[in-house]
C-alpha cells in the first residue's frame, strides 16, 4: 500500500508495473462510487497561475471524464482580471473580497474570464485528450443575477441557475467549462465570484461532488502551519471557526460557500491544494484524502 508522500514523490518513478496495477485496482471501489455522477471543480486564484500545473489538474479532469464522470470545471480567473487591469491603470478595490466592479472593469471581466481564461482551459482540456466547451452565464442566460450592492457595482446575486444547458452538453460527452458572468433582467452583464457560483451550480445539478482548488491545504487550525489541516469538518464546527476568527480573509466566503453547497444538497464538498500535483485524483481515488471535507451534522462516510 502506498502513502500520500510516496505518491507525491520521484520514488514512485521506481515502483514496479505490478503495483502500478495494483493502484489502479485500489482506486476502483472509488471509480465505482463516482462514476455517472456530477463533480463540480472549482478551479481559479493563485492556484491556476502555474502552467504544469493547469495541465495536471486539466488531466485529472480528463481522466475523471474517461472513467465516466460528468465533470462540471467552474473556474475563476482573479489574478488574470488583476493583470489586465494593472496593464491599463484601472485599480481595484475589495470589500469582504469581492471586487468592485465599475462598467470598465465589467467590460475586462468578461472580456479575461469567458475570453481568455475559459478558452485557454477549454483547449488545454482538449490537448489532454477531452472534449470541452467553454460556456459562461450568459449563455442560454444560465445564470441570472440581481445587483447585490449598489456600492459593489455590477456585482451580481445570483437568483437562478438553468442548467439545462450544461446538462444538454455532459450527455453530448462534453466537459462544460463556465466562466462565472451572469445576466439580469435587461440583459446587463455582472461579476461574480467563482466560488459562489460553482457552488449555486454544483447545487442546481444535485452534484455528487464539489471540488474547491484553492492554494492551500484546506481549512488549517493555524493558516501558517500545513500541520494543522483540519481534515473532516461540519457545518457548526465551520460556523464556530469563523465566529472565533481561525477562519478568515480569503477563506472566509470560500467555506461559506462549501457549507452552502452542503446545505443544496451537494453530498460531499471539499478545499483541495490544487498545487499539489494530481490532488483531485489523490482526494477521489484514493483512500489517502488530502484536503478538507465538509459533512452536514451527520457523519458521511467517504
Ligand atoms: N483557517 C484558515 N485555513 C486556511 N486558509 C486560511 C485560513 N484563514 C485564512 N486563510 C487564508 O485564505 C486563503 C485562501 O483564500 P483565497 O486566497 O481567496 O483563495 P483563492 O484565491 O484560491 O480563491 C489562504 O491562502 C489563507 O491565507
Ligand atoms: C465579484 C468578484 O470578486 N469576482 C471575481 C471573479 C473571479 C474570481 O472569483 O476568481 P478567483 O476564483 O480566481 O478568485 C473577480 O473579479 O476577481
Amino acid at each position: 500500500m502506498f502513502e500520500k508522500k510516496d505518491i507525491l514523490s520521484n520514488d514512485f518513478q521506481s515502483v514496479t508495473n505490478t503495483q502500478k496495477a495494483q493502484i489502479l485496482m485500489d482506486a476502483l471501489p472509488n471509480i465505482k462510487k463516482y462514476s455517472g455522477k456530477i463533480i463540480v471543480v472549482k478551479y481559479g486564484g493563485n492556484a491556476m497561475l502555474n502552467e504544469d500545473l493547469r495541465k495536471s489538474v486539466m488531466g485529472d479532469i480528463v481522466l475523471l471524464k474517461l472513467i465516466g464522470v460528468k465533470v462540471v470545471l467552474v473556474h475563476g480567473g482573479g489574478p488574470h482580471i488583476q493583470e489586465i487591469l494593472n496593464k491599463i491603470g484601472v485599480e481595484s478595490k475589495f470589500i469582504d473580497g469581492l471586487r468592485v466592479t465599475d462598467a470598465e472593469t465589467m467590460k475586462v471581466v468578461q472580456m479575461v474570464l469567458a475570453g481568455q481564461v475559459n478558452k485557454d482551459l477549454v483547449n488545454l482540456i482538449g490537448t489532454s485528450g477531452g472534449q470541452a466547451i467553454g460556456l459562461c452565464g450568459l449563455d442560454d442566460q444560465m445564470i441570472k443575477v440581481r445587483k447585490q450592492s449598489d456600492e459593489l457595482g455590477f456585482v451580481g446575486k445570483i437568483t437562478s441557475v438553468d442548467v439545462s444547458i450544461i446538462k444538454d452538453n455532459l450527455d453530448k460527452g462534453y466537459i462544460p467549462v463556465i466562466a462565472t458572468i451572469g445576466t439580469d433582467t435587461k440583459g446587463q452583464a455582472y461579476n461574480i465570484n467563482a466560488d459562489t457560483a460553482a457552488a449555486e451550480i454544483a447545487g442546481a445539478l444535485n452534484a455528487e461532488c464539489m471540488l474547491s482548488m484553492t492554494n492551500i491545504d484546506g481549512v488549517l487550525r493555524d493558516k501558517d502551519d500545513p500541520e494543522s489541516l483540519i481534515t473532516d469538518i461540519t457545518l457548526e464546527q465551520a460556523d464556530e471557526l469563523k465566529k472565533s476568527g481561525i477562519i478568515a480573509g480569503g477563506m472566509i466566503p470560500k467555506v461559506q460557500c462549501c457549507t452552502d453547497a452542503i446545505q443544496a444538497g451537494v453530498k460531499r464538498v471539499f478545499i483541495l491544494n490544487g498545487t499539489v500535483p494530481h490532488a483531485i485524483l489523490i482526494e477521489l481515488l484514493t483512500e489517502e484524502g488530502l484536503g478538507t471535507m465538509f459533512v452536514g451534522h451527520y457523519f458521511v462516510a467517504k
